[in-house]
Parts: C-alpha cells; sequence; structure tokens
C-alpha cells in the first residue's frame, strides 16, 4: 500500500467559520512536514481530518488512493498525538502503552520501553496522576513507537521542560532515519523544531498559504542591512516583508529569490545580505499586509 496523501478541495465549515478553504495537498511518503499557522489558522482541524477524527464539510482526503474516514484497515496505518485530557484516566501508563501496541501493527515494543526510560516514564502510575509534561512524553512514546507510517504530532510537546522536547526531537530525527515515514508537526515553537522540518506547509485563515521545501523557502528570504537610503533603493522593487531601522541603519526583510546580478549589486552598493530563520518568515509571511503577495 502506499502512503502519500492526498487533500483535494477540503473544505471544512464549522457554523459562521470556515475553518479551512479549499485545501489541496500532496504529501508523499516519508517526510517530515512542518504545520505551520497562527492561532485558529486551522491547524488542528486539518491534522484532525487526516486522523479521521472528523469529516471534511465537502473535499477528499485519501492515504495511498483510498479514502479514510472510518476505514479501520487504512487508519491502523495513522496515528495522530495531540494534547488528549487525561484528567478522568484511571489507565496505568504501562496499560496505555500495551493497548496502542493491541491496534498499531508497526508498534515496537523495545523502543517503547527505550522512549519510555529516555523521559523517565513513571510506568505504575495512573495517567491522571501524572504531570502535564509526563502526560505529553507518554503520548510522544506512543506515537514514536507505534512507528506508523503516517505519524502526526499536533503540539504534542504541551507542558514539556525544554530537556524532555530536546529527547524528543532527536529521537524523531534518529528513529526517521532509520524508519522513514510520513511526519507530520504542528507547531508554534519554529525555532526550535525547523531544523527537523524537510517540508513547511502554512496555513492562514483557513487557507493554504504555502507548501514548500524548507530549503527552498528560506532561499526566498534575505535580510539586506546598510545605509537607509542605500537599502531604500536596492529593495524598492522587491516584496519587503518587514524592516527595521536604527539611526542610519536600516534592514529590510525581503522575499523573493535573489538571483546573482542582484547579489552582486547589493556587494557593490555595501550591502549586507543576511539569511533569515523560519521563524522569522512566518512571522512577517503571515502578517496581513503580507499576505496577499506572498500567495
Ligand atoms: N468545534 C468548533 N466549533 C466552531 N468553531 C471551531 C471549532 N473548532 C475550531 N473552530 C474554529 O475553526 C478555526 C480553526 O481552528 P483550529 O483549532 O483548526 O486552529 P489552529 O490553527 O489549530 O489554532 P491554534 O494554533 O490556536 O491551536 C478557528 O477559527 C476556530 O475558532
Amino acid at each position: 500500500m502506499s502512503f502519500d496523501i492526498e487533500i483535494s478541495k477540503v473544505n471544512v465549515q464549522y457554523s459562521s467559520t470556515k475553518a479551512l478553504d479549499h485545501i489541496d495537498l500532496r504529501l508523499q511518503y516519508g517526510k517530515i512536514y512542518g504545520l505551520l499557522g497562527r492561532n485558529g489558522a486551522g491547524k488542528t482541524t486539518l491534522l484532525s481530518i487526516l486522523g479521521s477524527f472528523m469529516e471534511p464539510t465537502s473535499g477528499t482526503v485519501r492515504l495511498g488512493g483510498r479514502q479514510i474516514f472510518e476505514q479501520r484497515e487504512v487508519m491502523q496505518h495513522v496515528i495522530f498525538v495531540y494534547d488528549a485530557d487525561y484528567k478522568e484516566e484511571t489507565e496505568k501508563v504501562q496499560d496505555m502503552l500495551e493497548a496502542v501496541e493491541h491496534y498499531r501493527p508497526h508498534f515496537d515494543r523495545e523502543y517503547a520501553d527505550y522512549l519510555a526510560e529516555r523521559f523517565k516514564l513513571p510506568l505504575q502510575k495512573k495517567m491522571k496522576e501524572l504531570s502535564k509534561g509526563q502526560q505529553s512524553a507518554v503520548n510522544i512514546t506512543m506515537g514514536l513507537a507505534s512507528r506508523s507510517p503516517v505519524t502526526i504530532f499536533d503540539e504534542a510537546y504541551l507542558g514539556m521542560d525544554a530537556p524532555s522536547r530536546d529527547i524528543f526531537y532527536r529521537e524523531l530525527l534518529e528513529d526517521h532515519a532509520q524508519h522513514p515515514r510520513t511526519i507530520i508537526l504542528s507547531t508554534h515553537h519554529v525555532s526550535e523544531v525547523e531544523h527537523l522540518f524537510e517540508e513547511v506547509i502554512m496555513l492562514h485563515e483557513g487557507r493554504l498559504l504555502i507548501h514548500a521545501p524548507i530549503d527552498q523557502l528560506l532561499e526566498r528570504g534575505a535580510a539586506v542591512t546598510g545605509a537607509a537610503q542605500d537599502v531604500d533603493s536596492f529593495v524598492k522593487e522587491m516584496k519587503v516583508l518587514h524592516t527595521e531601522q536604527l539611526g542610519g541603519t536600516k534592514q529590510a526583510m525581503v522575499f523573493g529569490n535573489l538571483g546573482e546580478a542582484q547579489r552582486q549589486a547589493a556587494k557593490q552598493a555595501g550591502l549586507e545580505l543576511g539569511i533569515v530563520s523560519l521563524q522569522q518568515l512566518f512571522i512577517h509571511m503571515t502578517e496581513e499586509e503580507n499576505v496577499n503577495e506572498v500567495r
């Protein structure tokens, strides 16, 4: 079975809110995707559809060419890890892990034990007795150890401290290298995880803003720094996402590939060209005044 994902003309309407507006996406099997968007952009809605937690109002979602909603045989290959509510959960951690093993055909018990050890999970405690960060670490352990061909993490690290998040990111990269699968990570900690992504998907107000390989996206951003009038004249025909000025020195963040001739011209004008991080691009690409031109 192929595990490529095809999302076609997907719309989701919640009473008066259009949460997803005509989303078309192809996700190739085996890559790590970063899903970004401001609060309310539609990330959880999109991931809930992929996780078969809900059906779109219209449009189709296929995995390997097959419809996914309520298709148990297809959905055993997809795991959706999200910030679940365990306030009432009396199951012990150990039992939770064993239960997942039952219906996840690629689950690796040894790896789950190893991760439980790495995260120092109290295996004999009830889920509701765990701290928020520990509950998230259980979710992540289930998500990684399931080795599902499609593994979705929706803000899965909530409450986890920086060392635990670091373990998560390292394990994800190492395990993905050994057991390639599609991983989709939705996150607000952009600067912390951008090194994981192979492709970036940005949603804005329910619509697709961009879907591109991360290196191509980063190549489109540049920070031009120098004397204010020189910067202004250099960027006058370009898409400027953001500017900052300190005294006579200005920095403009531009969006669009700079060719060799432009790079030479910048050098001759005494301007410095710097790289822009994904976080900076994300912040300014999703500003109201920039969205239309980015699109
Ligand atoms: N059950 C619901 N009923 C009505 N509106 C909803 C419901 N769930 C989500 N929405 C709305 O749909 C839009 C998308 O919400 P969604 O949770 O998908 O965004 P998100 O990108 O995951 O946001 P966040 O980053 O804040 O988690 C928002 O405007 C939200 O208010």
